[in-house]
């Protein structure tokens, strides 16, 4: 199930065709908390690859060392190719961040909020501030509001905001920690829309979400995380491409017997349906598995084979349910 994506050798430079993030048995322990437990990531260069996983499962800890925020506790980081967080100064200029939402100041109008941002970097080009600034504004689709003080601003167009701030110079990659977090399905649409069109244009986008169908909407690839420990990686459609065979009948019990006899695994019953997994290799034939239903009996109301979602995937890999708010 997971995706083999190749080592990175360190070696690449702008444009490679690395992966952009690699982390290899990464750790870090807070006093008596194990918060990222041997972290092996690997993100693909040109992917929209979303970090899940439930509140305090130790998405943003792991973002704060990739960003070389905090020091892991052992293991490695590896951002564009360079070691973090030795690498701080090259690298980061490279990678645009919002994370825990942006530092804004209200009192300022979103324009002015740019230019100030653009001030306090120093391999800002001064003379093309302005320029950029303008269409940072215009990308995020704030250029009309953009004389507005930010504290007028809702909470979505804050986000954008902070996202027009990480895009004042050209990014190879995008690190949003939670970039829906809070917002009303209005703002959620714009975020999505905004991040589908900034990997359109080539930009590698890595968000956290504890949303499962934010990440089946807007993601190629994903890596699920429960407990501060990787439970699985891969392409979006790989993860959810498990289909589980599912019977609808008034007579559970005799399905889920006459299921096992053919090899479906992973049975399970809720109310009148009972699903279950094919076998991987030499899978039976439907119809056979239907007509022994019926000759056993079984009164079969519907039958068929349901593609899982990313929550099914979750659920059968850590037996936990996902019920954090959305
Ligand atoms: N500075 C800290 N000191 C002590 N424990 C911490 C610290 N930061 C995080 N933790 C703990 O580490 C674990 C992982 O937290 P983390 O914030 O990385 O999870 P998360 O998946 O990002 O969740 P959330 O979406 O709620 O931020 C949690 O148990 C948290 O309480």
């Amino acid at each position: 199930m997971e995706e083999q994506v190749p080592e990175a050798d360190g070696a690449e430079g702008p444009g490679g065709g690395g992966p952009v993030i690699v982390t290899r048995g990464l750790v870090k322990r807070y006093r008596g908390t194990l918060a990222v437990d041997g972290l092996d990531l690997t993100v693909p260069r040109g992917s929209v690859f979303g970090f899940l996983g439930p509140n305090g499962s130790g998405k943003t800890t792991t973002i704060r060392m990739l960003m070389g925020l905090i020091e892991p506790t052992s293991g490695t980081a590896r951002l564009l190719g360079e070691p973090m967080p030795r690498a701080v100064r090259t690298v980061l200029p490279r990678v645009g961040a919002l994370i825990e939402g942006p530092a804004l100041y209200g009192f300022l109008s979103g324009r002015d909020n740019l230019l100030r941002y653009d001030a306090v970097d120093p391999t800002a080009d001064p003379r093309t501030r302005a320029a950029r600034v303008g269409e940072a504004l215009a990308r995020v689709g704030l250029a009309a509001a953009a004389g507005k003080k930010a504290r007028a601003y809702s909470l979505g167009m804050k986000q954008r905001l902070g996202l027009a701030a990480a895009l004042l110079q050209p990014r190879e990659l995008l690190i949003l920690d939670e970039p829906t977090n809070g917002l009303d399905p209005q703002g959620m649409r714009e975020i999505r829309s905004l991040v589908r069109e900034l990997a359109a244009d080539g930009t590698t986008v890595f968000l956290s979400s504890h949303l499962l169908d934010e990440i089946e909407q807007v993601c190629t690839h994903a890596a699920v995380m429960s407990r501060g420990r990787l439970i699985t990686q891969g392409t979006v459609d790989a993860l959810a491409a498990r289909s589980r065979l599912a019977v609808t009948t008034p007579d559970p019990a005799d399905a889920t017997r006459v299921l096992k006899e053919h090899g479906v695994t992973d049975l399970t019953t809720l109310d009148d349906k009972v699903t279950g997994e094919l076998p991987a290799s030499d899978p039976p034939d439907l119809a056979d598995i239907n007509a022994a239903l019926v000759t056993a009996g079984v009164r079969v109301r519907a039958f068929g084979v349901e593609r899982a979602s990313l929550e099914d995937v979750f659920v059968s890999l850590t037996g936990e349910g996902f019920d954090v708010a959305g």
